[in-house]
């Protein structure tokens, strides 16, 4: 159902509301319908029905009054607006309305000023499913716009253009005062859907339930069956309509004798799918020889035919009149005519159709003309605009387009004689051709009949050329804008040179007496000297001083260079380059300005000197020396980066986010008014794509992370636990065995127990024996073995025979301290028993 997919559907719009940061191309059908309609601005509440991503509900906020209510409602989830308050409901359940009236209570809002519904359920490209699901999703949307507009608010649904389109309309004809249908010019063409707006709701009373049942309303026909005007000369609608009711699979036919002798045959070619020569009466017609096989092979399907076989038609139709009656064939639909025109001279008919065929030719020839004179002007606009860029001109939406650019070139100007010449004479004769040209064309706007469907074409027309033209100027700042710059500086340098090459040749006039001599060395007044063009530093200095520079470069810089010198050669090459990639990517700029701020500890500023860059560290401040708060800021900011991160590894929001970045305030706008800048500062601040839990979240797991012990000592903590495990298991084995046994006494056994338990309580190292590798033999090491050089080996033996040696020593020395205190003790115990 006319999905565009691949590139196709990147087409301008897409690229316009990325550059305005809109959500969706679809922001600009609101944008479209709000220029022609003026609804926003008078709007103070406003409902947003199937509101995902949010782009209508972007438009409203801006465009309505401040401090107004905002409420988007969609299935998904509505990333935050500034201004807005977004709703996860289906439409079409009564939870969503209770849900709307709670925010309405909570909000002061007793009734809505204006209703949207953009909705479009996705049913997998079945487009007869999908138009029908549609469809009564609009009656949903209509329930809820009856019961939440106020009196004389504004309801904007879109419609799929199908065999309920019919239903619909009459639907809201009951419901509003006026209703009017639109497809604004961002709505492909491809695409069915189209636009109805409501205006003045009439809040009735009682309303007939039936109106909004989608079983009743999309299977009776509330209409009366429409005429196409086939000639396309009357105010036609361009198929908006769509087909009336059963048009699809009803034929119908009438009879040809009906169409020849009816009085109004253009209603009939409108009105049936055929005309048939099967009736008795058309006998005559069908044999007559102006009847061709071509008349009735056309008359056979007359909804195929184009504008030029129902003039073939038409004609013929007289031809057989002419020619048929003298003969006055009476038919069933003429009896009435014949009857009354019965003595009517035949020349009164034979004029009667000559006005008719006259009327018909004069209505196709305006309208062929008005075509041509628009197929000329949008020539002439295309080859303009190509002239335009070619020359490298960017075009104002605003400007009025002349071919002549010497027109607006001040150097063609050259003395205050030409100045009151384009004063008196060529201003005159520009307006008055311009003049001429508008007055040709209001003439012809009044010949032609100006119906409302020319004005809201022109006015299509002219809002067409407005986006155009905005998207040219998007794509020349995207693609062409070091492109234009270098030809505008290479156009400013000749100049200069030129310049330079007059001036040369004014120096050698000694006498400038003559008139011409005089002429050629009068300068223009209205041209004042600008300041000395820029050097290429200069350029490149005034470029690094904007803030994204300040923020994002100096972290960088300092990895890069480790010292001043370096930077001072290299850094503005470096620099450009960087530039490059930072406009480019303004997002990359922003994580760079995050990381920055997340090493505290290396803050420095690039500041521009007369010479070149200077680092100077950033004199410490109180804020620097309190640790605590730094840490804190870095934790927080660690946390915003990661959540973000996290959120960056999924498709959608990374898309999103990306999205995001091309905005309005990618570009740095030169010469913006002071307070519009303090402004921006003081209110402008950025909406994070991650949300307050989730940066909370992210610094919860970094406390858990720190909570957590290093992985070693938790293997170690581990080993040990598993080994006293195991001791413990072989200490239960053991001791169930020793209970077990029936010939020990009871005593006996706890002994045996208590032994048990003590031996396995004390820990015994395991000893270690040192191996020597000799020369071509491998040893295996593990369980105790421990590989060592021979020294070592020696040392530790030597080491050993000491340590055992001292060990001998002191039980020697413990012994004889024994034996003495043994032999002492006796000594003491012989002297006490003398
Ligand atoms: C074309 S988009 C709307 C675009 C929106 N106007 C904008 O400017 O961003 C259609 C939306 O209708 C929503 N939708 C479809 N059926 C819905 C329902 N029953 N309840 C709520 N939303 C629904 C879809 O989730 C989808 O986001």
């Amino acid at each position: 159902m006319g999905k565009v997919k691949g590139k196709h559907r990147l087409d301008k719009y897409y690229h316009l509301a990325k550059e305005q940061g809109y959500r969706s191309r679809a922001a600009w059908k609101l944008i479209q319908l709000d220029t022609k309609y003026t609804f926003l601005h008078s709007s103070q509440s406003v409902l947003d029905l199937c509101a995902a991503p949010g782009g209508w509900m972007q438009v409203a906020v801006k465009h309505v009054p401040v401090g107004s209510l905002v409420i988007g409602v969609d299935l998904d989830p509505i990333r935050p607006i500034r201004g807005a308050i977004a709703v996860q409901e289906d439409i079409t359940t009564p939870k969503c309305r209770s849900t709307i009236k709670k925010l309405m209570a909570e909000n002061g809002c007793r009734a809505f000023d204006l209703v949207l519904h953009d909705g479009s359920p996705n049913v997998g490209g079945a487009w007869a499913k999908e138009a029908t699901s549609q469809n009564s999703l609009v009656i949903d949307s209509v329930k809820l716009a009856i019961e939440f507009l106020a009196p004389k608010g504004t309801f904007i649904t879109k419609i799929f253009r199908s065999q309920d389109y019919n239903a619909v309309l009459y639907c809201l004809r009951q419901f509003f005062e006026k209703v009017e249908v639109a497809k604004p010019l961002a709505s492909r063409s491809a695409s069915a859907e189209i636009y109805i707006i409501g205006f003045k709701y009439k809040a009735p009373s009682k309303i007939d339930p039936r109106l909004l049942d989608v079983k009743h309303l999309f299977q009776g026909g509330q209409e009366p069956p429409k005429v196409i005007d086939v000639l396309g000369a009357t105010k036609q609608k361009r198929h908006r309509d769509g087909y009336e009711d059963g048009a699809t699979v009803l034929r119908k036919v009438c009879s040809v004798a009906d169409f020849v002798w009816s009085d109004n045959p253009v209603n009939i070619l409108g009105s049936f799918t055929s005309m048939s020569f099967d009736d008795p009466a058309c006998l005559p017609i069908r044999d007559h020889a102006l009847t061709t096989e071509e008349v009735k092979a056309l008359c056979d399907d007359l909804r195929v035919l184009a504008k030029q076989d129902f003039k073939y038609l038409l004609k013929w139709r007289m031809q057989i009149r002419k020619a048929l009656s003298p003969e006055k064939i009476k038919t069933p639909t003429t009896v009435v005519e014949s009857e009354s025109k019965e003595d009517g001279d035949e020349d009164e008919d034979e004029d009667e159709d000559e006005r008719v065929l006259d009327e018909m030719e004069e209505k196709t020839n305006s309208l062929e003309k008005k075509q041509k004179k628009e197929k000329k002007l949008q020539a002439k606009r295309r080859a303009k605009e190509k002239a335009r860029k070619a020359l490298g001109i960017q075009v104002d939406a605003t400007e009025d387009g002349y071919g002549d650019q010497d027109l607006f070139s001040l150097t063609s100007i050259k003395g205050k004689k030409d100045l009151l010449a384009v004063d008196n004479s060529e201003y005159d004769k520009e307006t008055t051709e311009v003049s001429d040209e508008s007055d040709e064309e209001s003439q012809d706007h009044s010949s032609s009949d100006l119906d409302s469907e020319d004005e809201h074409r022109r006015h299509d027309e002219k809002i067409e050329a407005l986006f155009d033209d905005a998207y040219e100027r998007y794509l020349g700042r995207v693609e062409g804008k070091t492109k234009q710059r270098k030809r505008s500086k290479q156009a400013y340098l000749k100049d200069g040179e030129l310049q330079d090459g007059n001036d040369d040749g004014m120096m050698t006039h000694s006498a400038p007496d003559s008139d011409s001599d005089k002429e050629d060395n009068e300068v223009n007044p209205l041209v004042v000297p600008l300041e000395d063009a820029p050097a290429q530093e200069e350029i490149v200095k005034k470029w690094f001083t904007q803030d994204i520079f300040a923020e994002a470069e100096e972290h960088d810089v300092l990895d890069k260079y480790d010292s001043e010198d370096e930077m001072q050669i290299d850094g503005g090459a470096k620099k450009t380059q960087k530039s490059k990639e930072l406009t480019n990517d303004k997002q990359q700029g922003e994580t760079k300005g995050l990381m920055r701020k997340t090493n505290g500890c290396l803050q420095v500023s690039a500041s521009k000197t007369d010479d070149d860059f200077e680092i100077v560290p950033a004199p410490a401040t109180d804020s620097d020396s309190s640790s605590d708060d730094e840490s804190d800021d870095d934790i927080d900011t660690k946390a915003e980066i990661l959540a973000t991160a996290k959120m960056m590894l999924r498709k959608r929001p990374r898309e999103e986010m990306i999205d995001d970045a091309y905005n309005r305030y990618m570009f740095h706008d030169d010469g913006l008014p002071k307070w519009f800048i303090d402004e921006e500062q003081r209110h402008y601040q950025p909406v994070k794509p991650v949300t307050k839990e989730e940066i909370a979240a992210m610094k919860s797991q970094f406390k858990a992370i720190d909570a957590r012990p290093a992985k070693k000592v938790a293997e170690a903590k581990a080993r040990k636990k598993r080994a006293a495990h195991r001791k413990l298991e072989k200490f239960k084995k053991k001791a169930n065995s020793i209970s077990d046994q029936t010939e020990i006494s009871e005593g006996s056994k706890r002994k045996m127990i208590e032994q048990l338990y003590r031996k396995a309580a004390t820990t015994k190292k395991p000893e270690r024996e040192y191996v020597v590798a000799k020369k071509g033999v491998q040893v295996k090491v593990g369980k105790g073995k421990v590989l060592v050089d021979p020294r070592m080996k020696a040392d530790a033996r030597k080491h050993g025979m000491k340590k055992k040696q001292q060990q001998g020593k002191g039980k020697k020395g413990n012994q004889k301290g024994k034996g003495s205190g043994k032999a002492s003790a006796a000594g003491n115990k012989g002297k006490r028993g003398k």
